[in-house]
């Protein structure tokens, strides 16, 4: 890649991070308008350099660039459009546009594919706006999404869906939701900190860990804050509580590398001199192996259980799970040997993040490739990765394509 290229890939990167500008982060969340405006400029760059674009029911984007002797082979590349609230800027994006600087790369250098190469945006990832995650990736391959959710502020997916993807109606875009690819390949950042920390330049993906995501709801009794006895109160914050403390040490004697989070929490109503009501909080925890995971599910549910009081109810909905994904061997050899080729320092990895390609790999051969992440910062909006650093990811890329497709 020239300076050119890792120039306008900058520019790219830039033109759809400024549309949060003044925001803290980035925040692109589903539908959003600031959504819409990112993957409207994401099919205009894709229309100016010759791509087939449609678009589906769900907003994910798909841009073809026909193969010259079996257009019905598709390898394709790409990652997520969304962002979590206040997120970094290269989460998702970098694996959109990184596919595509390759694919434009290819184009200047190499011509017409053979087969076909598709680059995907993929409408949502992350589940930071409606109760369920991946819903792009699982509509491309048929599995199953929640319709009837409604996000925080009561808006339905349904609605905020039809809204933002007539949005993405334009010229020369065909709505339709083309067939399943014959390989996956994600570019994206790392988001830990094990490359950096040993000075190494691409990361190959053996494997991605099972998640789950819950809501704990409790219900107690709002009161005054001055006239009730302590002894007497039903206080649904300080049940809270007590459940998440017990919660995270359980979590921590199962397993020590069993992840336990509690990054969302609402109080009602919320206000200095009330004794709070009413609290929902969430819960995401993430493992190598689905017998633990299974195994802190039911210590979820029994602590819950073992919490009720005569005035505080307390319920647990889980409302996402993914499997423990291994991703395709045959692909992460040959990029391997790719990056053993280009002279970049490299190792295998298991992510610890979720990624559109454990639902990819259900349906065809799917691999991920990684990049540093300064300081190891992600889901934050000082999330970094060095100029160097992605225009490496882009090289190793676009030399896979060019095996795969040429
Ligand atoms: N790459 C991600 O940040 N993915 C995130 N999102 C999902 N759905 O897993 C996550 O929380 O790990
Ligand atoms: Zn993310
Ligand atoms: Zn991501």
């Amino acid at each position: 890649m020239t300076t050119t290229q890792l120039n306008q890939l900058t520019h790219r990167l830039e033109t759809i991070n400024g549309l949060s500008k003044g925001e803290i982060g980035q925040n692109r969340l589903v539908y959003s308008p600031t959504w819409v405006s990112a993957q409207q400029q994401v099919i205009k760059w894709g229309l100016d350099l010759g791509l087939q674009v449609s678009v589906d029911d769900f907003g994910t984007t798909y841009m073809d660039i026909p193969g010259t002797v079996h257009p019905d082979q598709v390898i394709a590349v790409g990652s997520h459009i969304d962002t979590v609230a206040q997120g970094g800027r290269f989460d998702g994006l970098y694996g959109v546009l990184g596919g595509l600087q390759a694919i434009e790369d290819l184009l200047e250098t190499a011509g017409r594919p053979k087969k076909t190469i598709r680059l995907i945006s993929f409408s949502e990832e992350e589940g930071s706006r409606f109760p369920d995650t991946f819903t792009g990736s699982k509509h491309y391959t048929n599995q199953k999404v929640n319709l009837a959710m409604t996000d925080p502020d009561g808006i339905s997916f349904e609605n905020a869906r039809k809204d933002a993807v007539g949005k993405l109606n334009l010229p020369g875009v065909t709505h339709a939701k083309p067939g399943l690819p014959s390989t996956f390949t994600e570019l994206h950042i790392e988001q830990g900190p094990r490359l950096i920390d040993r000075q190494l330049q691409i990361g190959l993906v053996t494997a991605i860990v099972g998640q789950r995501r819950f809501t704990v709801t409790v219900k107690g009794i709002a009161n005054h804050a001055g006239t009730t006895p302590m002894d007497e109160r039903a206080d649904a914050l300080e049940m809270a509580v007590t459940l998440i403390s017990e919660l995270r040490s359980r979590a921590h004697e199962l397993n020590k590398n069993l992840t336990f989070t509690v990054g969302e929490m609402h109080v009602s109503p919320n206000t200095s001199n009330v004794i709070p009501g009413f609290v929902t909080f969430s819960i995401d925890t993430r493992y190598s192996s689905e017998n633990v995971l299974d195994k802190f599910e039911h210590i979820i549910n029994q602590v819950v259980e073992q919490n009720q009081t005569t005035n505080i109810t307390s319920t647990v909905n889980r409302w996402a799970k993914s499997d423990v994904t291994h991703l395709d061997d045959q692909l992460l050899s040959a990029n391997q040997k790719i990056a053993d080729r280009l002279g970049f320092s490299s190792t295998q990895l298991a992510s610890g993040a979720g990624h559109d390609s454990q639902i990819m790999a259900k349906v065809t051969r799917t691999t991920m490739i990684f990049v540093p992440s300064i300081n190891g910062i992600s889901h934050a909006p000082e999330e970094n990765t060095s100029k160097e650093d992605l225009l490496r990811g882009v090289e190793l890329l676009t030399e896979s394509l060019r095996q795969q497709a040429y």
